[in-house]
């Protein structure tokens, strides 16, 4: 297990959350420009709604963009726990995306179902899959010891005993089949886990992210070795 990627750090959760926006509307510009769409998966928890709220004001080619949920709580669209919910309050709500263009995972119905329904409607390949890291290395629905770790094919419901719950989730072979990458991790609560990875150490699902972008704050990365690249400082 190993802290693999490109890294970059910036001094503070906003701008970390700043420059995740800014190379996202990059990236958006450039699909638009090659392949006539964007197709992006968002992640969920709270770290993405810095970014949202970033996003905000950024040109972006909406009308080109679809968007889709890397997973999701076994909750309905109205609930604040819901991935669906948050983005929508910080984003959706804020900018010029048809109702079509936004493609929920359906957590209030049977979560295999949904899955399966799910894998069925999304793209050959997304362009970007944006992800989060748990204090406990999850990534996604991911969770350390579940079942999802190691199964095939796209969307998945996995039973996450350490939350008590099923969630929705991308498998690792629809994350890595993915065009990019980009984990958004903030604060001091992940540091112990990425300086478990830097050095070789522990079992954490994110490490089978391949090739991802890390954007980091410093707070995130206070453990790891003071040579790697700040960008932001
Ligand atoms: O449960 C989840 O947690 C991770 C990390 O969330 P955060 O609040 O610590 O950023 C998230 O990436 C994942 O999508 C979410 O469902």
């Amino acid at each position: 297990m190993k802290l693999q990627g490109e890294i970059q750090i910036y001094p503070t959760p906003q701008a970390t959350a700043q420059a995740a926006a800014e190379a996202f509307a990059r990236a958006a510009q450039e699909a638009v420009g090659r392949r006539g769409a964007f197709h992006v998966a968002l992640s969920g928890g709270s770290t993405p709604k810095l970014m949202y709220a970033a996003l905000r004001g950024l040109e972006v080619p909406w009308p080109q963009v679809h968007i889709y949920f890397s997973d999701e709580r076994t909750v309905g669209p109205q609930d604040p726990q819901s991935n669906y919910h948050t983005a929508k309050v910080g984003l959706l709500d804020f900018v010029p995306l048809l109702a079509g263009q936004i493609h929920r995972m359906e957590g209030e119905r049977d979560p295999a179902q949904a899955a399966a329904d799910y894998a069925a409607l999304l793209p050959a390949q997304l362009d970007l899959v944006l992800l989060g890291m748990g204090d406990d290395g999850h990534t996604a629905s991911l969770f350390p010891g579940t079942a999802g770790l190691s199964l095939g094919g796209r969307v998945i419901a996995n039973q996450v005993p350490q939350q008590g719950t099923w969630r929705i989730s991308f498998t690792f072979s629809e994350i890595n089949a993915a065009r990019e990458r980009w984990l958004l991790v903030t604060g001091a609560a992940k540091a112990p886990v990425l300086a478990q990875l830097r050095r070789g150490e522990g079992e954490y699902p994110v490490s089978q992210v391949s090739d991802p972008v890390w954007y980091l704050d410093e707070a995130a990365a206070a453990d790891l070795p003071s040579n790697l690249d700040s960008a932001g400082s």
